[in-house]
């Protein structure tokens, strides 16, 4: 009987479990979609026990389906997606749906917290408060739900939940937690001066444990629920780029992560806690043990892409609609995609930004819009790969990962649009095969992370640059870069005239 561990990689859009070997086999994987909410402009939420569900059917199948025997799985640990605010009352019942990290409804709130603590709060946290964040997301809450937050005992981010259900345990791995935005970044430990300068009892932090550390065995309940034995032990587990940069072995510096999930990032390992990019770029503890990551986001990446796919062309296959882009050409017959759908995060902090096509001409056919959209969303990664240029660094190989890495055609725009060789996974689970090696380093099958990547991590395809193709994108990007300037006044008033009309339909 082969021994196996669990990475559980609870996404946005959906929860996949791949269950890997001691030699970083992936010998079965099983996944469920859930529901993302978005009830009004710059709200994004999501029932916790949609994911607990999801979670619980993808583990059922791997035992009833894949035929994994419960006593083959020694461990389980958790990629998740970041930021989520979920609130506990005193009996750990939840008192509000998620607030997920692309939920902006706080600006309020982030211009709240730098009127009141300035620099200061960049220098303990290394991070601006966007709106993306939890902290904000908490002050929300609390000026906007009062009784809601006076009930609230426990604050847990989205795979911690899931966790919590699994093993009845409370707690925050340090790369998540800095994703809170209340974590000092140099103590290593929750910021008592930011919580009291917003009168948050500290209780309602759950303690911190490292991304290798035990977390507890599964719980009967648990056990009898989805089928997993209560000798099962889970481990801390990490945010899910966290995780992403662990299972695409980003190990130093001048190897970079581009992921394309529902959310797009360009990642980039850091030795030292002292670097301070002062929230240009986001700030965050690695799951590698004292080790850091920096990273620029892009809001909707492979959100624009699902809902360009779900909106024009519903009833055909993903794969087909993708690569219909090659039919077009390099810059789409001169159509450019911003993918400011629901706003921006990097590098233009804008939640009321929106998307746009430029130059639509009547020659342009539905390929070239969807090579528009792929083409945008790498312009936007560029935008912060230029931020990471400007601080000086260098990259020589980008890692692609997400759901985005299953196109090979986008894969080489990547190339053409960064100038740097891109390289593919074998086992192109990169978050969930994170969460996995997490899992077998704190089974101790592994000294540590290093050596566990020697075995688990291996690149599949290269693709390299094509010189003539790099030109006329940089020619490109010039032009991209003249969007967010010419649209954000336009593109502000649009989402005001949304609301307004959304509150005088809720008046009336
Ligand atoms: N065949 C495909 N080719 C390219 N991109 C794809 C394909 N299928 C899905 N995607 C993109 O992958 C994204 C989901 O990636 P994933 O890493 O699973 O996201 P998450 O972790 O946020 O749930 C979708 O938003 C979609 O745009
Ligand atoms: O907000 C961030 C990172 O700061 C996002 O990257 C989320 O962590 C969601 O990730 P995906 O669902 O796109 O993987």
């Amino acid at each position: 009987m082969t021994e196996c561990v669990l990475g559980v990689d609870l996404g946005t859009s959906s929860v996949k479990v791949s269950a890997v070997t001691r030699s970083g086999e992936i010998i079965a994987q099983e996944g469920m979609d859930f529901p993302l909410r978005q009830p009004q402009p710059g709200y994004a939420e999501q029932d916790p026990n949609d994911w607990v569900n999801a979670t619980t059917v993808a583990i059922v199948r791997l035992i009833l389906k894949d035929k994994l025997k419960p006593e083959q799985i020694k461990g389980v640990s958790y990629s998740g997606q970041m930021h989520g605010l979920v609130l506990l009352d005193k009996d750990n019942n939840i008192l509000r749906p998620a607030m997920l990290w692309n939920d902006t409804r706080s600006t309020k709130q982030r211009e709240e917290i730098m009127a009141k603590m300035g620099h200061r709060f960049i220098e303990i946290t290394h991070n601006k408060p966007l709106e993306g964040f939890t902290l904000p997301k908490l002050l929300w809450v609390k000026e906007n739900q009062p009784d809601i937050f006076a009930k609230a005992t426990t604050m847990l981010l989205p795979k911690d939940y899931l966790r919590f259900r699994m093993t009845g345990k409370l707690v925050m791995d340090y790369s998540d937690a800095t994703g809170t935005v209340m974590l000092d970044v140099e103590k290593q430990q929750w910021s008592k001066e930011i919580l009291d300068a917003f009168d948050i009892p500290e209780t309602i932090c759950p303690p911190l444990v490292r991304s290798i550390d035990n977390t507890g065995h599964i719980t009967k309940w648990y056990s009898e629920y989805s089928g997993l034995s209560t000798d099962t032990v889970t481990f801390g587990g990490g945010a899910d780029n966290a995780c992403g940069a662990v299972g695409a072995g980003i190990d130093s510096p001048t190897k970079v992560l581009s992921s394309i999930g529902t959310s797009g990032v360009i990642l980039k390992y850091e030795p030292q806690k002292e670097t301070n990019y002062e929230g240009v770029l986001q700030y965050e503890d690695h799951a590698i043990p004292d080790a850091f990551y920096s990273m620029g986001v892009t809001l909707a990446a492979g959100f624009s892409l699902s809902w360009f796919k779900r909106t024009f062309a519903a009833d055909e296959d993903f794969t087909e609609v993708v690569e219909s882009a090659a039919e077009s050409t390099v810059g789409a017959n001169g159509l450019l995609f911003a993918p400011y759908i629901v706003g921006e995060r990097a590098p233009y902090a804008d939640a009321d930004i929106r998307g746009s096509f430029i130059g639509i001409d009547g020659i342009h056919k539905r390929h070239d819009f969807v090579r528009a959209v792929l083409e945008g969303i790498i312009f936007s990664f560029r935008d912060i790969m230029d931020k990471y240029e400007e601080k000086g660094s260098q990259f020589d190989t980008v890692v692609s990962i997400g759901g985005g890495a299953k196109s090979p055609l986008w894969q080489q725009i990547q190339a053409n649009i960064f100038n740097v060789k891109v390289v593919s996974l074998k086992n192109e689970q990169g978050p969930g095969l994170g969460a996995a090696m997490l899992a077998a380093v704190g089974m101790g099958w592994y000294k540590d992370i290093s050596e566990c990547t020697k075995v688990f991590v291996q690149f599949k395809d290269v693709f390299l640059p094509e010189p003539e193709n790099v030109s006329k994108y940089q020619k490109l990007h010039d032009i991209y870069q003249k969007i967010y300037p010419s649209t954000k006044e336009i593109t502000h008033d649009l989402v005001g005239y949304r609301r307004e009309e959304q509150s005088a339909k809720s008046d009336g």
